[in-house]
């Protein structure tokens, strides 16, 4: 099958580089609006036409240990399929991201599961990791925001806490804040940094998504779709 013109990217060897650069030097990389330009269009396409029936409570934890806590956060959820285009051509992105990041960093990543994410006005996720020390097999997190014309003053800031930095610093390392704004590309290892996303003043559009090694075990396929 011949691809559309739409989802023919430019060339995304030196942001590839730039974020597998990053990755090296702090264990994660922020690329504002680096997200090729007809790819993010294609995705805010996407996820407006998506019914609002399709967005389900986001809860916490996997499988059969999944909750929905509204402590913790309180946005609606849709997982992305290759079933349209603007979710292939995502899905492609990513797996090139994966490739690039294998051949460069030897990480090993496997396979890619990702969701966008609407955060109605109010809503958040407080501060939490994506994966644990020898629980899930997350490696990898990537988040792009899809929210064009986003100002410092609508909030929904992502902030991510680096909790070994060092202390004894005038400028305060301890944790990096994130304004979600369109094409937004942000990646970190995924036990490493916790991270919140903090109450916006209007409807906040991101994708989350997250690389994880093949733990396929004898007939116990992980993981479970
Ligand atoms: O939307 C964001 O900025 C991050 C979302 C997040 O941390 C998650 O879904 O795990
Ligand atoms: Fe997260």
């Amino acid at each position: 099958m011949s691809l559309p013109q739409a989802t023919h990217f430019d060339d995304n060897t030196s942001l590839f580089e730039s974020i597998s650069n990053d990755l090296v030097d702090k264990g994660y990389s922020i690329r504002p609006y680096a997200l090729p330009e007809n790819l993010s269009s294609l995705l805010l396409q996407h996820v407006s036409e998506i019914p609002n029936e399709n967005f389900k409570r986001a809860g916490i934890g996997r499988a059969k240990k999944h909750v929905i806590n509204s402590f913790v956060r309180t946005d609606e959820i849709c997982w992305i399929t290759d079933n349209s285009q603007a979710g292939s051509a995502w899905i492609d992105w990513a797996e090139s991201l994966k490739v690039y990041l294998n051949r460069r960093l030897f990480l090993g990543l496997f396979s890619f599961e990702s969701h966008f994410a609407r955060y109605a006005k109010g809503d958040f996720y407080k501060k939490h990791k994506d994966a644990f020390k020898g629980e899930g097999n997350r490696v990898l997190s990537v988040v792009v925001y899809l929210n064009q014309n986003w100002s410092v003053d609508d909030g929904g800031e992502l902030v991510i806490y680096n909790d070994q930095s060092p202390t004894l610093s005038i400028v305060d390392q301890s944790k990096t804040t994130v304004i979600p704004g369109f094409g937004t590309i942000v990646v970190f290892l995924s036990e490493q940094f916790p991270h919140e996303v903090l109450p916006a003043k209007r409807d906040r559009y991101s994708i989350a998504g997250w690389f994880r090694l093949n733990n396929s075990i004898a007939n116990k396929l992980d993981p479970p779709s």
